[in-house]
């Protein structure tokens, strides 16, 4: 298996300009394609998640071209895919699956949807259900409740009663509610999504309808748990669309600041970001990193875990930053007791099962480690076991956190580490422009 191996660094700085946000290119590209008009995308994050993307709206027949680094127009269509008939190849981008199933489901062609073979396992059964609530007809093609998918033409049953009602589940993925909303403005109709369960990830619904406002579309709300889109609205391209940098990537860089000494600092998302996982500063605040915040970026410095220095330790919630919580997972290796991780059952459904993977390979650097339903307790050894071989499952979080590891003082090999490929082709790159 190919795999890298990462030397011990003893000291970490300087200035890491971040690639851009998946959650927000991904929904940018969506709305820009399904608007009036035509949208330039600036800063959007180049990745295998937004090249399924760009790929999926090809064979639906959205025109679109690279217009510089980093730098894409999309032609809108104006609420309807030219292709009626695609057959969708999407990876493992669940911010691509869900939100083209709910677009997909209104419109009146013959769809496929499908994935890598953990796309398959990842649940979308509820987003399923919810649209067929609306008169969606969508098959499985593989497990009920999994992708693949077949998709019909949509069939509005809701005749005698003006207006599309629904409800969806909160609780197993926020990208769920996310592609609802998106999706429902399509049928021009007045909308109303109920939310049952507790809703998770809610930081993500934020950035939806921010993007979702600056595309024209005006949605009212009742808390987490009732969304109203008002009849005869659509999208409208607000001509030019800044994509922010990715605050999860930042959580690496920031993560290297307060493990090597810092600072490090990182440009394109600060307070100004409409990304949840900005919050993961706060985190790292609370483990004693020093933390300094302007409008565009956001820099890190704490204590050399390579010469002793240690991080606090804590026990947190973090349901709202889902992401960058693997990052504080491993940190806690560097913590001056045991660090509890609550509130993070959606790891079991993400590109691996997050909560066995980290448990399992956590121990391998010698950590103690309690895996529950829910959350994980993580107890550091005293010295960490170098040249642990980390297994990365697949997925991109996986690799990028135990490269810190490294940045720790501890060496360590990483298999397969092109699957950061996923959000951040260039990572272990950019990486070692901080860390010697
Ligand atoms: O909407 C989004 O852009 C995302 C929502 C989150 O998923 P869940 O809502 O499934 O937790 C997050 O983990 C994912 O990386 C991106
Ligand atoms: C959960 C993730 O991805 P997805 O958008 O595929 O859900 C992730 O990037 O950590």
């Amino acid at each position: 298996m190919e795999h890298l191996d990462l030397a011990p660094s003893t000291a970490t700085a300087g200035t890491v300009r971040l690639p851009g946000s998946k959650s927000i290119s991904n929904r940018t590209l969506l709305l820009a394609a399904l608007s009036e008009g035509s949208t330039e995308v600036r800063g959007l994050l180049d990745s295998d998640d937004t090249r399924r993307m760009l790929e999926a709206l090809t064979s639906l027949g959205v025109h679109w071209t690279q217009t510089g680094e980093r730098a894409y127009r999309v032609e809108g269509v104006g609420g309807k895919f030219p292709n009626q008939q695609a057959d969708l190849f999407l990876g493992n981008a669940g911010t691509a699956f869900r939100p083209l199933t709910a677009a997909l489901a209104l419109m009146q062609g013959h769809y496929q949807l499908s994935g890598v073979p953990r796309m398959h396992e990842r649940p979308i059964g509820d987003l399923v259900d919810a649209l067929r609530e609306l008169g969606a007809q969508i098959d499985y093609l593989g497990t009920e409740g999994y992708p693949p998918l077949a998709i019909k033409p949509w069939q509005n049953q809701h005749n005698e009663r003006p207006g599309l009602r629904t409800r969806v589940r909160g609780d197993v993925s926020s990208q769920f509610l996310t592609a609802l909303l998106m999706a429902l403005p399509l049928s021009g109709e007045d909308a109303l999504i109920e939310v049952t369960g507790e809703l998770i990830s809610k930081p993500y619904i934020e950035i939806t309808l921010n993007l979702m406002r600056r595309f024209g579309l005006h949605v009212e709300r009742r808390g987490w748990s009732e969304f109203h889109l008002p009849a005869g609205q659509s999208y409208h391209s607000p001509g030019l669309i800044h994509v922010e940098g990715d605050a999860s990537s930042a959580s690496y860089f920031l993560a290297a600041g307060a493990l090597g000494g810092g600072p490090v600092r990182v440009e394109g998302v600060g307070a100004d970001s409409i990304q949840g996982d900005v919050k993961f500063a706060d985190t790292l605040a609370q483990m004693g990193a020093l933390i300094a915040l302007g409008e565009d970026w956001i820099e890190s410095s704490g204590p050399v875990a390579a010469r002793g220095g240690k991080l606090r330790a804590i026990d947190a919630d973090l349901n709202h930053i889902p992401d960058a919580a693997m990052t504080i997972a491993v940190l806690a290796l560097f913590a001056d007791g045991t660090t509890t991780i609550r509130n993070v059952a959606s790891w079991r459904v993400k590109e691996t099962d997050r909560l066995s993977a980290m448990a399992t390979e956590l121990r391998k650097v010698g950590a103690t480690v309690e895996e529950g339903a829910d959350y994980l307790r993580i107890t550091p050894p005293a010295v960490l076991t170098p040249h642990a071989v980390i297994d990365t499952y697949d997925d991109h979080r996986m690799a990028m956190c135990f490269s810190l590891v490294a940045v720790g003082g501890t060496p360590i090999r990483i298999n397969d580490p092109r699957c950061v490929g996923k959000t951040f082709p260039e990572y272990f790159d950019v990486l070692a422009t901080v860390s010697r």
